[in-house]
């Protein structure tokens, strides 16, 4: 056994060596209590975390608001009712929260806690880890499984649960939505003539072209080969439809690099219909793509 381990009943030397192990330790343990009051502060707090954070343990054995003041605005009141349920209910707290370095840096911080009844309160036994870049690697891992890798855009999976929220934001307030599905023109052919590369360079651009013409909040994804689609919240047909001819339009008149004109899109629209199901509305602007290509290709049919 190394020297330095702790012996039970080691009497002055266990704390001493205890001391020195708690203030190594990556992340913080801490006691947390909460009075009938409402008062809050941390008799206990320990770890190389502590320094991590830049907290000030003097301040925090008497007021804990020094730390819950700097946490992120979004996750304040998410931690408030966490600490809330596992008061009421004696239910361990398992969360995690973004908190504001001086300078205006985030660190995420993964906090696990269990309750006990104390004097007058509640009194929780914690840890917290910073977790920054673990958060960092699955917000990229997810944007990775999100992404189409050619065009930058949504892809098929993302799109479609995109398509899901807005879908029940429909039914839930009544509001309108219209679905585009957008279409290359004989596509093939320009991939025979241009070669595949050409093709690949006017899909990335018509990507380009259909974010600059719609607004922040349309979602743009592709579907998949020479497919796009559109999902416009709170957008009824009446509006939907110029905005696809506006698009369809400076799709025509845009240089891909190759002839002018030979690039164009059709275009099928649908507007959802309360209560329907999601893939009714999918079929109907699918079968009004389909009428597009029918009726000659370059346009956009509802
Ligand atoms: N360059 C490139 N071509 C692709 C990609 N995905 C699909 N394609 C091509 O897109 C073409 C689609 O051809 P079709 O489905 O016959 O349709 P189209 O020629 O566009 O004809 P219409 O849709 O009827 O106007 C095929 O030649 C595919 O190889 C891609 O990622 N890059």
């Amino acid at each position: 056994m190394p020297e330095n381990n702790i012996v039970p009943g080691g009497g002055l030397d266990e704390s001493a060596h205890l001391h020195d192990f708690t203030e190594r330790l990556p992340g913080v343990i801490f006691q947390f209590y909460r009075g009938h009051n409402g008062h809050m502060h941390f008799p206990y707090l320990a770890g190389s975390g502590t320094s991590l954070l830049g907290v000030d343990r003097r301040q925090l054995a008497h007021d804990a608001r020094y730390l819950l003041d700097r946490l992120d605005e979004e996750d304040f009141p998410r931690l408030m009712a966490a600490i809330e349920r596992s008061a009421r209910y004696r239910l361990p707290i398992a969360t995690k929260f973004r908190f504001r370095l001086p300078g205006g840096r985030c660190r995420w911080v993964a906090l696990r806690a269990q309750p006990e009844d104390a004097d007058s309160g509640v009194l929780w036994h914690g840890l917290m880890i910073d977790i920054t870049e673990q958060m960092a690697e699955e917000a990229r891992l997810r944007k990775l499984s999100d992404t189409d890798p050619l065009t930058g855009l949504p892809n098929r999976r993302k799109l479609i649960n995109r398509l899901n929220e807005e879908v029940s934001l429909c039914n839930r307030h009544g509001t309108p939505l219209s679905f585009m599905l957008l279409d290359l023109d004989h596509f093939k052919q320009i991939n025979d003539t241009w070669g595949h590369l050409q093709g690949d360079q006017v899909l990335t651009e018509l990507g380009t072209l259909c974010r600059q013409v719609l607004r922040e909040e349309d979602t743009v994804g592709r579907l998949g080969g020479e497919e796009f689609a559109v999902v416009l919240p709170l957008t009824p047909m009446v509006r939907c439809r110029p905005l696809a001819e506006r698009l369809r339009q400076r799709i025509e008149a845009h240089d891909f690099g190759i002839e002018p004109g030979q690039i164009t899109v059709s275009i099928g629209l649908a507007e959802y219909r309360l209560g329907e199901p999601r893939d009714t509305l999918i079929e109907r602007a699918d079968r009004s793509l389909y009428a597009a290509k029918h009726q000659g290709r370059n346009r956009v049919v509802a």
